[in-house]
């Protein structure tokens, strides 16, 4: 028996995931319509009115007609996790397309990188426990993660409506706290500089109070989702 416990592994640093943090923030930081929030622990932008109400409202109504329970990628089964539904957006459809490749263009990343984005819809009391969007190694998802484009990199969400109490995005260890408002894309990397995983990105979809939330999310991997 060794007298030592043993050790986590440090996650290696990797360049693909350095370069992806480097060119995304700079085309952000280059874009008169981003704004970086003013916080050391991250790269987080926002990014105003990305999506029109009109928009908006076609994706609500999208969402309303496809969702299901939102499940969770996880070896935990934990039901009261993620209580929202979900659904997926189809990017081959021609409501969606300009959309999905819109984000894409606005981050600079190949459309190929980016997995099927998601709607997501919070009743009254919903929400989305801490996590962080990006995958942890030791899980046993990894394998087929590593299959299917690798680690995630960014992530992109827009808020569709106002919400009149509750549903903030709150990174807890970043520190900032985002209220959800129609058009509003929220940005950012999970990883750190070096291309590790940012463990200060966790954050968590808070309780929605009072009205209903509806986001689409977006999530970018470091190598091609699409093959
Ligand atoms: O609902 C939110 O504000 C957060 C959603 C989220 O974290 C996610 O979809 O990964
Ligand atoms: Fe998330």
């Amino acid at each position: 028996m060794s007298l030592f416990s043993p050790r986590r592994k440090a996650p290696a640093v990797s360049p693909v995931r350095q370069r992806f943090g480097a060119d995304v923030a700079a085309r952000l930081d280059a874009d008169p319509m981003v704004e970086r929030a003013a916080i050391p622990a991250a790269q987080v932008y926002y990014r105003p009115d990305f999506l029109d109400a009109a928009t908006c409202a076609r994706l609500i109504d999208t969402i309303d007609t496809n969702r299901r329970p939102s499940t969770l990628l996880s070896d935990r089964n934990d039901q009261n996790f993620r209580t929202s539904d979900s659904c997926d957006m189809d990017r081959w459809s021609a409501d969606i397309q300009p959309i999905d490749t819109g984000i894409a263009d606005l981050l600079g990343i190949d459309p190929a990188h980016g997995e099927t984005m998601q709607g997501q819809r919070y009743a009254p009391g919903q929400h989305f426990r801490a996590h962080h969007d990006y995958f942890h190694e030791s899980e046993s998802y990894w394998p087929r993660m590593v299959k299917e484009g690798g680690q995630r990199t960014w992530t992109a969400m827009i808020y569709l409506n106002d919400v009149t109490e509750g549903g903030a995005t709150w990174f807890p260890q970043a520190g900032i706290k985002v209220a959800p408002r129609r058009g509003l894309m929220l940005i950012w990397n999970n990883m750190n500089p070096d291309g590790t995983p940012n463990e200060l990105t966790i954050h968590e979809g808070m309780p929605v109070v009072d009205g209903v939330k509806y986001i689409v999310t977006k999530w970018f991997r470091e190598g091609r989702w699409i093959k």
